[in-house]
Formats: C-alpha cells, structure tokens, sequence
C-alpha cells in the first residue's frame, strides 16, 4: 500500500491529487524506503495551524516542480507531508522533535527510515530547512544545498542540462528499475493493444514471460509474469482448443485486463533513468534495452541461449519499430554456435547493443534526430569503467577488454539495478560501493506476497527457467483436459 501511495504521488495520480505526498505512521518509513529520489523532505505540520493553511501553496508551488508525470525534474526530490495534528501520527511526530508548526527535514530518503531526530544531532543525514518560508526561499534553500539552478517556472522538459548525466554517473542505474518496471509493462500494453497474440507469436511470449518469472530484476514483474504464466491458457487458449468462432475473441475477453505484469502502477506514463530531454526521445526502447541487459547477466549458464532465443523472438514478434527489430533479427541470424555461459551472452548483447550505437551514432548525427543530450557512443565509457577499454583514450579505435567489461556488465545490470526495497541499502552507500553492493533482490521473494501457485513457479524457475516451464506445462495439461472434459460435456 505504501508503494502505491509513493508512485500515485510521483506520478501524480488521483483527481486533482495534491503534489505533495501525504505520509503517516503507517506508510512513512515504506514509503522513503522506496522512494527513488536521491532527497526528501517531510513537511511536519497540523491542519489547524492558520499560517501551515497559508504556507501550503508555497510548498505546493515547490512540490510540483519535482513530484508527478509533469514535473520539470522527477526523481530528484521527494516531497512530503505529515499532519501532526492527527493523533495517529504523534509517536512519527515525536521521533523528529516536531516543536513547531511547519517544520522542514531535508535529507537522503534512507537517513528518514526508522530513524529518530533531533536539533543538537550532527551527522544524521537530516538537516532541518531553516528558510523555506516561500516558495521562493525554500527553492533557493535547495539550490544551495545541492548546487541546481532550478526555477520556480521550470517546465516539464527545461533545464534539461540539469538532468544527471548517466553515461558517467554509476549511480543512475539505481532508477532504471523503474524504467525497467515502466517498460515491462509498456511493452505487455502494447502486445494487447495491438492485438499482437497471435497462434504464431503465442509461444515465444510465453518463453519471453518465463525468463521474465525467473530473471527480472523487479520482484513485482516477476510475481506478474508468473502469475501471467498461470493464466495465459485461459486468456489466450491455444488455437487447436478454440472453434473457430472463439479465435475472433481471443483477445476480447478483458480478462487480460486484470492482469497487471509489474504491478497495478505500471505503466505511469513516465521514465527516470531513460527520460529523455525532448518528449520523444529515449524512454521505451531505452528501458528495453536496459531490461534484456538485465536478464542476459543474471541467467545461469545453462539457460544463456534459451534465454537468447527467448530475447529474440521476442522483440521479433513484438516490438513494432520495423527497423529496430528487423536490424537486430538480422544481427541474432549472425550467431552460429549456440551460447553456454552468461559471459558469451551478456557480452553479445553488449556488443549487439554498440553496433546499434555506432549506426545510429552517424544516422542521429547526419539526420539530427538524436537526444542532443544524450548523444550515441561506444559504452561503457571511461568514467563508468576505466578498465574496460585497453586503448588509450586518444585513440580513435576502441579496444575492449571484455573480461573487464563482463565484470562491469554483472555488477552494473546484475546487482546494482535492484527492487527500491533492496536500493535504498545502496543509495545509502558511497558511489564505488554502489558498484559492487550484493543484489538481494533475485533471491527475495517474499512468501506472504506471492499466491502460492506464482511463488512454487518462481521457486522452480529461480533453479533454472526451464524447470518453470516444466511446471508451465504441468499447469497447461491440468487445464487442457478440464476444458476437454468440460467440452464433452457439452456435447
Ligand atoms: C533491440 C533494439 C534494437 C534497436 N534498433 C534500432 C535501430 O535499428 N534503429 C533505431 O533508430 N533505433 C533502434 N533502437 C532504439 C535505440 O537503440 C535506442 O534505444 C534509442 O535511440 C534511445 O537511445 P538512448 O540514448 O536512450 O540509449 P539506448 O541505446 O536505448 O541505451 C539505453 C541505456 O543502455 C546503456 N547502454 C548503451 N549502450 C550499451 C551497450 N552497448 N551495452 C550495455 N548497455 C548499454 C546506457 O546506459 C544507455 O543509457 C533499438 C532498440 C532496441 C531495444
């Protein structure tokens, strides 16, 4: 629930929802601990102070800035509130030393979760905010503290020179767990409304969706997919069980609305970690190609080429950009020998995804189509990885040195792009830590959050993902002989 209100408010929903996130005992330490913003700050306040009524807008004006779909810079800064003046909410109240009305904390998410504060403590991480008492103030307060030069009138889109650069800031790709939730759920949307399950395409998205169970980085996504698994037959049966006239419905029956494969939130309607600094640049096929990066490092090497052909076929059938998919069929056709490990793999893909970047480096630079602040190159560049490239870097030709690069690959894809649940340890951490923090996040499907069926899938496929989709089958069969028995009766 907690979630939910965290990504309601960073993506603005609700009618005429307030910028500003409304927290309280319940949700407060949830909602910080999954916050993807690199600062917070918690208003404390009571609903019946006059000059806490008066200071709303202010802080409002400010919230709007960085909280929802139409800020001018999400995922920067949390915005919050919390109403002292509600009895359920006076032990939280009591643990910041709330002694006046409104009262501003400023601080890293993490340093909020379980923590006590007061005035006297150095080194908390929290700070109280001293001149926010306008918009304005409290604006230039934040300015100060962390060196931006955002605007009260920044709109969605300006100031794109104050976005992070991530070609060399390794922390970035903490958020791209979002992105990867947002592009998950972009692509399953996109399948449906284009009506793109067909008898021919049904199997490779069923083999899509059981490396999704198995490998993806979110623990909402793979709880979605399995659970997707478990009912695929009855949504989309297979084309022998339907009469002809149920072909025609095979896709009208809502029920795969009800389906949501990384959680109810997804799709928001937004990026953080692919955001691009024009409306149509970036988002989708960024958080793409970040999720199959994803999933070529943390397959076994047992499963690296199913989990090829699994990637292939996918964007084969289902991603709708012509070029992109038939360039990149093209480049799997290329591959003769099958994969055995996830080395050869996540290094293929890798080097797939370059060659991609090199065409495209001269494509976007003749046709000037790219995002002129996110400019193609060869990657990972020298400040995310010094060791990856032997060449120096005067030279104009590039040297891999691919074990380096492999090593890089795992901790930037394999563990540094986590649930929120497992990032907030990170973010907490010191950038050279970030890069090298274990990823509980495969191995911690919670029990009591998963329906049994999901998590027994998940468990058989966290083995390898061929077992889930022994246990797939088992399901398929159990199902095809009730429909088969229920058809005879029928008749
Ligand atoms: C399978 C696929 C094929 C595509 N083919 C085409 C095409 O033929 N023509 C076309 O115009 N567009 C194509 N696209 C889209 C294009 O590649 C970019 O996704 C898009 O232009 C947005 O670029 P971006 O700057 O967000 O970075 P992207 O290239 O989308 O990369 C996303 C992120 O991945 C990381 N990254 C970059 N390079 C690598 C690498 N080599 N290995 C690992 N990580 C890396 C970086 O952090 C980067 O920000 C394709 C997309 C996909 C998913």
């Amino acid at each position: 629930a907690s979630e939910r209100v965290l990504l309601r408010s960073l993506s603005g929903g609700g009618a005429a929802a307030d910028a500003a996130v409304d927290l309280n005992t319940t949700n407060f330490d949830d909602v910080l601990k999954s916050s993807p913003t690199s600062y917070a700050i918690v208003e404390f306040f009571a609903h019946w102070c006059p000059a806490c009524r008066n200071y709303k807008p202010q802080y409002e004006r400010v919230a709007k800035l960085f909280n929802g779909p139409d800020s001018a810079h999400p995922g920067i800064i949390l915005m919050a509130r919390v109403d002292c003046a509600m009895k359920v909410n006076t032990i939280l109240c009591d643990r910041f030393s709330v002694g006046h009305y409104p009262m501003l904390l400023w601080g890293p998410p993490a340093k909020f979760v379980d923590a006590k504060w007061d005035p006297k403590q150095e080194n908390s991480g929290i700070q109280s905010i001293d001149d926010g008492r306008t918009s304005q103030r409290l604006l230039n307060w934040i300015n100060k503290r962390i060196g931006s030069s955002f605007n009260l009138d920044d709109e969605k889109y300006e100031n794109e020179d104050l976005l992070p650069r991530n070609t060399s800031d390794p922390e970035q790709i903490i958020r791209a767990i979002f992105d990867v939730e947002e592009a998950t759920a972009k692509a399953f949307e996109i399948i449906l409304e284009h009506k793109m399950i067909k008898p021919e395409t049904r199997a490779s998205l069923i083999k899509f969706f059981q490396l999704l169970a198995a490998h993806h980085p979110s623990k909402k996504c793979r709880r979605g997919s399995a659970e997707l698994l478990v009912n695929f037959d009855e949504m989309w049966p297979s084309s022998h069980l339907l009469l002809n006239s149920e072909m025609t419905q095979m896709h009208g029956s809502g029920a795969s609305d009800s389906i949501a494969v990384c959680g109810k939130e997804a799709p928001r309607g937004y990026w953080i970690f692919c955001r691009g600094s024009k409306n149509d640049t970036r988002g989708f096929s960024c958080g793409l190609w970040v999720l199959i990066h994803s999933l070529s490092v943390k397959v076994e090497d047992g499963e690296s080429q199913s989990a090829f052909t699994a990637i292939r076929d996918f964007i084969h059938n289902f991603f709708i950009c012509e070029e992109c998919r038939r360039h990149f069929y093209d480049m799997c056709l290329s591959v003769k020998t099958p994969f055995e490990s996830t080395r050869a793999l996540s290094l293929w893909l890798w080097q797939t995804h370059n060659k991609v970047n090199e065409r495209l480096m001269k494509e976007e630079k003749s046709l000037g189509t790219g995002d002129p602040s996110f400019p193609k190159s060869l990657w990972p560049p020298r400040q995310l990885c010094p060791t990856c490239q032997l060449t120096p870097a005067t030279s104009t030709e590039v040297q891999w040195n691919e074990d380096e690069v492999f090593k890089f690959l795992v901790k930037y894809y394999g563990q540094t792009l986590a649930s929120p649940s497992t990032k907030v340890t990170s973010a907490s951490h010191s950038q050279t830590d970030l890069l090298t923090t274990n990823d509980s996040a495969s191995s911690a499907v919670s029990a009591e959050l998963v329906p049994v069926w999901a998590a027994l899938g998940i468990a058989l496929a966290s083995v390898t993902f061929g077992a889930l989709a022994c246990f797939w089958r088992a399901q398929q069969k159990n199902r095809k002989y009730s429909h088969h028995l229920r058809s005879l009766k029928n008749i």
